[in-house]
């Protein structure tokens, strides 16, 4: 597995390959890996013939400066399990590879409404700074594909409206949500939960699961009361929003005749913020 520090580095790597047919998936990251991740490499190698997964925790996009310091770096353990997975070459520059004239950069693109609901109502920016990372990530490597998580399924639909925004040739693969044994969406931030969060972060899937188990025998409005309730008798979690939501607008669902249906969550767990969801239909 080769490792790049630079962009200029990463493009003579990948230069030879392009020439000679070879398709390249991206699968961006920022470490602090998990099986989660591994399912994205190995559906890239589906998709593709060299895998680059990189590797940056990007400032841009993080609107609380706590969530940023300490957010996890474990490289090494990082580096082996990309390794084990068959990936090709890994990705990871510093900041000042990324952003060479300094974080606070000039960009702004128009993501559509949905930039402004739920992630983006709670982090404000967030997706200004996701799509500016991955718009430079896309250019260094200039990749075929490009493997996303359903778990930020937010995220997803503001990278494919940046995609069109910008024109660019890419495929973009949004892939399923990988769980624990008992239902918790593995995350790089469920490392701080303590033994008591950890046991509570499991209401953000139940009450999902209630949602998709339950959703012929009740009303919109009686679906989202009820995966609520699931939330009022446990302590040390506040919950940010749970919404039943049209899944290509993110507007609440006006009626259970539309076609594509995602039910969303966010909540903190102690002092760790997570985010869930399920499709239902
Ligand atoms: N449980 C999961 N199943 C499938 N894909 C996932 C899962 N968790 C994260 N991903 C995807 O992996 C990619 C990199 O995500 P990231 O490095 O932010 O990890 P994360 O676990 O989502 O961390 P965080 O705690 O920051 O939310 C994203 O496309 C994300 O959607
Ligand atoms: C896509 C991404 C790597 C951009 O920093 C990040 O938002 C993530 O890990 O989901
Ligand atoms: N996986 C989403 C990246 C973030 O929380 O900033």
């Amino acid at each position: 597995m080769e490792i790049f520090k630079t962009k200029e580095a990463l493009k003579a790597y990948l230069k030879p390959l392009k020439a000679s047919g070879k398709k390249v998936a991206l699968v961006p990251t920022m470490g602090a890996l998990h099986n989660g991740h591994i399912s994205l490499i190995k559906l890239a190698q589906e998709n593709a013939d060299i895998i680059i997964c990189s590797i940056f925790v990007n400032p841009t996009q993080f609107t609380d400066p706590k969530d940023l310091e300490k957010y996890p770096r474990p490289i090494e353990h990082d580096l082996a399990m990309l390794n084990d997975a068959g990936c090709n070459g890994v990705f990871m520059p510093n900041v000042a590879e990324m952003y060479p004239s300094g974080a606070d950069e000039n960009w702004h693109i128009d993501l559509g409404k949905a930039e402004f609901l739920l992630e983006g109502e709670f982090r404000k920016g967030h997706y200004q700074g996701v799509t500016q990372i991955v718009k430079k990530l896309f250019d260094a490597v200039e990749p075929d594909v490009a493997m996303f998580g359903q778990k930020d399924f937010q995220q997803v639909l503001m990278i494919k409206n940046m995609l069109a925004h910008f024109k660019l040739p890419i495929k973009i693969i949004t892939c399923p949500i990988i769980r624990e044994d008992d239902g918790l969406a593995m995350s790089s931030r469920n490392i701080h939960l303590s033994e008591t969060d950890r046991k509570n972060a499991l209401v953000l899937s139940k009450s999902l699961q209630f949602v998709a188990d339950n959703f012929a025998s009740y009303s919109l409005n009686e679906l989202e009361k009820q995966a609520k309730s699931f939330y009022h008798n446990v302590e040390g979690v506040e919950l940010d929003y749970f919404t039943i939501a049209n899944g290509d607008t993110l507007e609440p669902s006006k009626s259970k005749d539309e076609s594509n249906l995602v039910a969303l969550v966010a909540a903190k767990v102690g002092n760790t913020r997570l985010i869930d969801n399920m499709i239902i239909k």
